[in-house]
């Protein structure tokens, strides 16, 4: 018996695959491509340089870009149109650098550290796990495993996982490392959250009685102290790490928005503004990023689990 004759695809079924060959030569997970396809407020699109972007649209009007590269959350607008987070203007989006805006992770250090600056998880490409759509409110699981350009780095074989769902009033994330390997191993994380603000006007609000480490003057020698201060503002240079903050914290973002920022199991938070480093875009942000800057250990099968939900009224 010969091979039957191929029914001829339909039209639909062809931008699938033509979609589907473009995204697997790139190293992205494909077989995902048809489900995340089929979830609504879900689309798979070409973003800034090509680079594949998942586009969260939720019932209630708000919209999340996320980069697979670096699995990078680069912008957050919510119903009345604003982007609440902030991608820098230097920022290029050709894999030869991180994504330098929205939300980039740090794993498996924060820094500094033997790895390179805040690890290299925002410099791989990420894959699509699973979407869903629940009541209007869509997410994405992207998943980050170890290859050979982080086996040079750091010979571990690990799973991270991470969710991004939208609401229309939260952008939430669920980030899950699991130890694939035979041996323990050891990391620290953050995610470095660039909010859209003006540094001027901004504050941080929740962070008085931590006990801080002031990496300003040397990020390599910090500073022991204690936050006195109920309100953080920017009128300078600022990069300090508070260890076990608050499970909320509140951003006024000096342009007329209050964020909270929630979690669960982040138990640090870095407030940091570059001030006259960076000239060009310092007055129209500020990072304040839940951390785990204290070594997580996991022996093998174990993981780690770490919720941030941002919320606006
Ligand atoms: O420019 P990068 O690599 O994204 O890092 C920016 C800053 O990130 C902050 O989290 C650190 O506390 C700073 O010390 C650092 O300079």
């Amino acid at each position: 018996m010969g091979i039957p004759p191929r029914r001829p695809l339909s039209k639909k079924a062809r931008t699938l695959q033509a979609k589907k060959r473009r995204f697997s030569r790139s190293g992205m997970a494909s077989a995902s491509l048809s489900s995340e396809i089929a979830t609504p407020g879900v689309k798979l699109t070409e973003g800034e340089g090509r680079l594949p972007k998942v586009v969260l649209t939720s019932a209630g009007g708000s919209e999340a870009d996320i980069y697979l590269f670096g699995g990078c959350v680069t912008s957050w607008k919510v119903s009345n149109g604003k982007d609440l987070l902030f991608v820098r203007p230097d920022s290029v989006f050709n894999k030869q650098k991180p994504i330098s805006g929205g939300i980039p992770h740090c794993f498996p250090q924060f820094g500094p550290g033997t790895l390179q600056q805040h690890g290299f998880a925002r410099n791989m490409d990420w894959s699509i796990t699973q979407s869903e759509n629940v009541d209007g409110d869509p997410a994405v699981t992207l998943e980050l495993k170890d290859g050979p350009y982080s086996r040079s780095m750091w010979d571990y074989s690990f799973q991270a996982l991470y969710k991004v769902s939208l609401k229309a009033k939260s952008l939430s994330t669920e980030l899950i490392v699991t130890n694939t390997d035979k041996k323990p191993f050891s990391f620290s994380t953050a995610l470095h959250t660039y909010f859209r603000a003006s540094s001027g006007a901004a504050s941080v609000r929740g962070l008085k009685g931590c006990k801080t480490l002031n990496k300003d003057p040397d990020p390599k020698n910090p500073i022991e102290g204690k936050e006195e201060r109920d309100t953080i503002t920017f009128p300078g240079f600022v990069d300090c790490i508070y260890l076990d903050a608050p499970a909320e914290v509140h951003i006024d973002n000096g342009l007329g928005d209050v964020i909270a920022i929630k979690n669960s199991n982040w138990s640090d938070v870095v407030v940091w503004n570059p001030h006259l480093q960076m000239e060009a875009c310092y007055k129209d942000f500020i990072c304040v990023e839940n951390a785990k800057i204290n070594n997580v250990q996991l022996e093998p099968k174990q993981s780690w689990t770490a919720i941030q939900k941002l919320f606006i009224d």
